[in-house]
């Protein structure tokens, strides 16, 4: 009987820049920094300005085309290289014979560099930009302001896209909807659009709330950026992709037996039952080799039948006293830990989860675990020394961090600062979560379905973490194969989806990710 050795663990440790970089980098998220940095290198490349502004009009000119039929257009210009983009879009158009009109911003005479040598090829009238140029318009392309923007719209840019969104006319965005932070996800006056093109990669503002609600559906065009950019580019920040992290996804061999798969164990509360439950469930259906739960049967008994009736694989071990639980942690078959669901928030809760740190084994903290050091997070963070996740939601998140971490910070900034703090990594959870490490760091997740905002479905996550942990897996990619796993496993089912489901699903997804690990890197 062997448990997961600290040489195991660190086996599998790897970091983003693995064998798989090229694939990984299909998923940077740049800033708005980067991406300036890539069109310098991209013209250093050879590449000139000017064409890589045909190519991104191009781009959305395409995709203006293979969406809708033939159809009065508006495309709205700004004063820079995005406005640019606004004229190739027009001119392509019009050369497909869309009835295609143009209004500017700004008087002609102030477009410079590239936007102006494009704005000359524009043959049409070009209109002031009023809200009367809305008028007969049945689709709107947005090309204000894109990587540029400096300062929150005003006057009349913010007066026409208000209008535009009134009269609910399709908006189809240049790269960001206008009035969206690209590096933040901020909006200082933006409208939702239906479609936003960007180019060579998303920025963080397409991934983050409430930039994704903001872009519609996203389009990544190609306009011929060299991937060589990332010799001098290194992006700190990806969009969640099992490429990501599906090299170090715990393996099955000949010699894997259920001890060396890891034995999980999940705190058990009273008298909710069902969030323990569904966690161990998730943490056994994800490969933990054993999974238990520690039942409080600190009240009475009837704990240890709940779950002893209702768990068939899963083990019920009762732990009458804070010694029962420190007796079960000493066992150094036990490979991951995991506390919150259904805990109770109160010191109580608050011991468990400090044995549970003390033990020095990998652990998840989920919920109830969370709130429980509401009044004190120095003493939890203090005692944070080994492999640990938290994965807060927001107002979890808030309890514990709203005296570190400034509010107004964008969830990404909050989700690093939080994870420098705690010594942690931290799941923001939402319908963008952040995967935050303490180092820096950061993955942000999108195939998450609106069908997972249902009760319990958090109590699944932690669960499934907890059986990556289980394994041995690095905490940070753990977190995020977990994070993806929820989401692909939500999509596999459908609608109707409540959180009992979601065990159910992983092994179909797992088989697909089994698959695309043993495909040679690409
Ligand atoms: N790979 C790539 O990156 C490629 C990028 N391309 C395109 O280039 C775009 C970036 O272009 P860009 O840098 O010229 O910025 P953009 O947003 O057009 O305008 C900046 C101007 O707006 C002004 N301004 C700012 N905020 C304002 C406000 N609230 N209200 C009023 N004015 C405001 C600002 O003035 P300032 O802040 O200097 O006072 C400045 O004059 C990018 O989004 C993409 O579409 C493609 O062509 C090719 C490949
Ligand atoms: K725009």
């Amino acid at each position: 009987m062997t448990s997961i050795s600290t040489p195991q663990r660190d086996a599998l440790k790897c970091d983003l820049h693995s064998s798989r970089r090229d694939e990984q980098l299909l998923h940077a998220l740049l800033t708005t920094n980067q991406m300036a940095e890539a069109d310098r290198l991209t013209i250093d490349y050879g590449i000139t300005a000017e064409t890589l502004m045909e190519n991104a009009g191009r781009a959305v000119a395409t995709a203006i085309m293979n969406r809708w039929n033939i159809c009065p257009v508006v495309v709205l210009c700004g004063p820079g290289n995005n406005g640019g983009d606004g004229f190739v879009v027009a001119r392509l158009l019009a050369e497909a014979n869309w009835p295609v009109r143009v209004a500017l911003l700004v008087p002609l005479e102030k477009i410079q560099g590239c936007a102006s040598y494009h704005a000359a090829r524009w043959n049409g009238p070009i209109d002031t930009l009023t809200t009367a140029t809305l008028e007969g318009a049945e689709l709107i392309v947005d090309a204000l302001f894109g990587a540029g923007l400096s300062r929150s719209l005003e006057g009349v840019a913010a007066q026409v896209l208000t209008a535009a969104s009134a009269k609910n006319t399709p908006i189809i965005a240049v790269d960001v909807p206008s009035g969206l932070m690209g590096d933040t996800g901020e909006n200082m006056g933006a409208v939702p659009c239906v479609l936003t093109v960007m180019f060579f990669r998303k920025k963080i503002a397409h991934l983050l709330q409430p930039g994704k609600r903001l872009c519609g559906d996203l389009i990544v065009a190609n306009i011929d950026t060299p991937s060589s950019v990332f010799d001098c580019i290194s992006p700190d920040c990806y969009e969640n992709h099992p490429s990501l992290w599906v090299n170090a996804l715990p393996i099955l061999n000949v010699d894997s037996h259920k001890y060396n798969r890891g034995h999980a164990l999940v705190w058990g509360g009273w008298p909710m039952t069902g969030a323990a439950r569904m966690a161990a469930l998730s943490a056994a259906r994800v490969g933990a080799g054993l999974t238990s739960v520690a039942v409080d049967t600190s009240q009475n008994d009837i704990a240890l039948s709940v779950y002893a009736i209702t768990l068939t694989s899963i083990m019920a071990k009762p732990v009458t006293t804070q010694q029962d639980l420190d007796t079960i942690l000493s066992d150094k078959r036990i490979t991951g830990l995991l506390i919150g669901p259904g805990a109770g928030v109160g010191s109580d809760t608050k011991l468990r989860v400090l044995s549970m740190l003390k033990s020095g084994q990998a652990t998840v903290l989920d919920a109830d675990a969370l709130s429980s050091f509401q009044q004190d997070p120095e003493s939890l963070f203090q005692a944070i020394n080994g492999p640990c996740v938290l994965t807060p939601h927001e107002d979890e998140f808030s309890r514990l961090f709203a005296d570190l971490v400034p509010t107004s910070d964008n969830k990404l900034a909050r989700a690093r600062a939080a994870a420098k703090i705690s010594r942690a990594i931290v799941i923001l959870k939402g319908n963008d979560t952040v995967i935050a490490a303490p180092d820096g760091r950061a993955i942000i997740n999108a195939n998450a379905p609106s069908t997972l905002a249902t009760a319990g479905s958090g109590d699944v996550l932690a669960g499934i973490t907890l059986g990556l942990l289980t394994q041995g897996m690095e905490p940070f990619l753990a977190s995020a194969a977990a994070v993806w796993l929820h989401g692909a496993a939500a999509t596999h089912f459908g609608l109707g989806l409540i959180a009992e489901d979601l065990p159910d699903q992983l092994p179909a997804v797992l088989k697909q990710l089994v698959q695309l690990k043993k495909q040679p890197d690409t």
